[in-house]
């Protein structure tokens, strides 16, 4: 839960407020994680669903229609990009699953998968037609395959801490990517919270 939160905080900062079609790329734990914390950012009116083996993602589009109606799979992942305003990449591959190509106007894409440095999710032109965040360069710089092997090379505009306390100053008319790979704060405030909710029960 603790990626799914900061993938939905780095949503918030940088998805145009007006986000309506929500897209999620995979169906696995963090695809369930992903569809709980994304709706409490936006208010969707449709979720597509891709992932590569049909039969996943469409138990899983049955499963999240028990609590948001209008989700459909694609079995086409160009039609569910290319409908989204918000992109959430949830998949463990090693080459792209997303094209540059099919990219909407102002979306924004959350990658969370392909955390390995010879491991992509999205190809150069989708690299290339973004503005770039991370929640640490340090982290990107050594870990993202889709950041290390693009051409030509990418630069990190920001990390997503610096957009918060207003350091870095993001246009939300443009696309955009968060590149989570996931830091060592996000354990500690999912820690805390625990803490905290626990109370006097230890
Ligand atoms: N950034 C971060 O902080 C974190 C990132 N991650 C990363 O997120 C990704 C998803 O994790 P999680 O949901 O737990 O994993 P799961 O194993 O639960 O799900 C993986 C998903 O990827 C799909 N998939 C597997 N192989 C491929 C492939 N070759 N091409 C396209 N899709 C594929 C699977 O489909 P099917 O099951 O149908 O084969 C499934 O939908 C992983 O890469 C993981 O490393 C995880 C935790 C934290
Ligand atoms: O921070 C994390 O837990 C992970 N990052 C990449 C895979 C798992």
């Amino acid at each position: 839960m603790r990626t799914a939160a900061a993938t939905a905080v780095a949503t918030k900062y940088l998805a145009p407020d007006n986000a309506k079609v929500l897209a999620i790329f995979g169906a696995g734990g963090q695809a369930r994680s992903h569809f709980q914390t994304m709706n409490k950012i936006h208010k969707y009116e449709e979720i597509l669903v891709w992932n590569h083996t049909t039969e996943n993602g469409e138990k899983f589009c049955k499963e999240i229609s028990k609590t948001f109606k209008n989700v459909r799979f694609c079995s086409n992942a160009k039609e569910a990009a290319s409908n989204a305003d918000v992109i959430v990449l949830v998949v463990s591959s090693q080459t792209p699953v997303l094209k540059g190509e099919w990219l909407k106007e102002g979306v924004h894409v959350n990658s969370v998968g392909a955390c390995r440095p010879t491991w992509r999710e999205m190809d150069d032109e989708c690299m290339n037609q973004c503005e770039l965040y991370v929640d640490s360069r340090e982290g990107a710089l050594k870990e993202s395959g889709d950041i290390i092997m693009c051409q030509p090379k990418k630069l990190i505009n920001g990390e997503i801490g610096e957009v918060i306390d207003g350091r870095c100053k993001v246009d939300r008319n443009k696309k955009t990517i968060f590149k989570s790979l996931g830091i060592a704060a996000e354990d500690l405030a999912a820690g805390h919270l625990v803490w905290k909710n626990l109370g006097s029960e230890i």
